[in-house]
């Protein structure tokens, strides 16, 4: 199983979405940001790292979701989302396509990531991000 965390960052009632770029696994599908947790790695750390790999954002964890689990066709991925404020540095998209601040009612409107599909869910209902 893939253990990969994703943050939802949350600055002024918007939520960061990006969108994974062409040559990425999942073309072109929408996730929020994040990565694999290396061996060894609290998850907490794989997440502050990757975003600022990712995005060049210094953000702080506000709190850990549940977790979600997915099977895709060749891989099973277990995904840990995060809360997180930004608390640093200018928005530089590393490898994603694009990216965007959304509010909640806009997140339907996007082509997602299957496994993301049940976090986009308990967002909407939830207002977990209050
Ligand atoms: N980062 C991220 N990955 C996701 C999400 N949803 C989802 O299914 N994934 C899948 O999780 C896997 C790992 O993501 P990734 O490719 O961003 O991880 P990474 O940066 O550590 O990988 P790399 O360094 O090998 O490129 C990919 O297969 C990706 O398609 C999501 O919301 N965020």
């Amino acid at each position: 199983m893939l253990i990969v965390t994703c943050a939802i960052i949350i600055r002024e009632r918007k939520i960061l979405i990006c969108q994974r770029s062409s040559t990425m696994n999942l073309p072109l599908k929408w996730e929020f940001p994040g990565g694999k947790v290396e061996p060894g790695e609290d998850e907490k750390a794989t997440i502050v790292r990757e975003i600022k790999e990712e995005l060049h954002l210094d953000i702080e964890v506000v709190k850990r979701l549940e977790p979600v689990e997915h099977d895709y066709p060749t891989f099973r991925i277990r995904l840990v989302p995060f809360i997180a404020n930004v608390v640093d540095g200018e928005l530089v998209l590393e490898e994603h396509a694009d990216a965007r601040w959304v509010t909640v009612d806009d997140l339907d409107q996007y082509d997602w990531a299957p496994a993301d599909v049940p976090i986009v869910e308990q967002l909407k209902a939830d207002a977990l991000w209050n």
